[in-house]
């Protein structure tokens, strides 16, 4: 899928997907798995503020949920000209993907593509869980 149709996936769950009582600050993402599917989501809030969940989260969340674990490209577009991913999303998506492109978008024509790595460098990931010493 090219970057400005997985955008338009973004654009339209924020501008429809999301529950934002309390910031009114929304944001859609657009994740595309390495198997060509898409699934978007928006940020839903919840009064007591900790549980909310963010956009690429909920999108992620979605393709996890439906067998899917290999992210190829996640857009995120907000409210803002340019909305990056809080620290929790870059985790997440580091979870499910081998380096996947991060697309910050502002418009279809006006948007920035990073690597994970470029915005999560040094990671700790599922790699470094895999021989663990045991104590017993
Ligand atoms: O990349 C981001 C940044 C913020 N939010 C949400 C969380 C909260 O609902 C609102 C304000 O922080 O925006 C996202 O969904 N994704
Ligand atoms: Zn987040």
């Amino acid at each position: 899928m090219k970057y400005n149709e997985l955008i338009e996936l973004a654009i339209y769950a924020r501008d429809n997907s999301t529950y934002t009582p309390y910031s009114k600050f929304k944001v859609g993402a657009a994740v595309e798995m390495e198997d060509g599917s898409t699934y978007s989501g928006g940020n839903i809030e919840i009064a007591s503020y900790s549980p909310t969940n963010c956009a690429e989260r909920t999108a992620i969340f979605k393709a996890v949920s439906e067998g899917k674990r290999k992210i190829k490209r996640i857009a995120v577009v907000g409210d803002n000209d340019y909305t990056y991913p809080c620290g929790v999303c870059r985790q997440v998506i580091r979870e499910f993907g081998e380096n996947p492109e991060i697309i910050i978008a502002n418009t279809t024509e006006d948007y920035r593509v990073y690597k994970l790595e470029d915005l999560l460098p040094h990671s700790f990931g599922p790699e470094d869980l895999k021989e663990v010493k045991q104590d017993v």
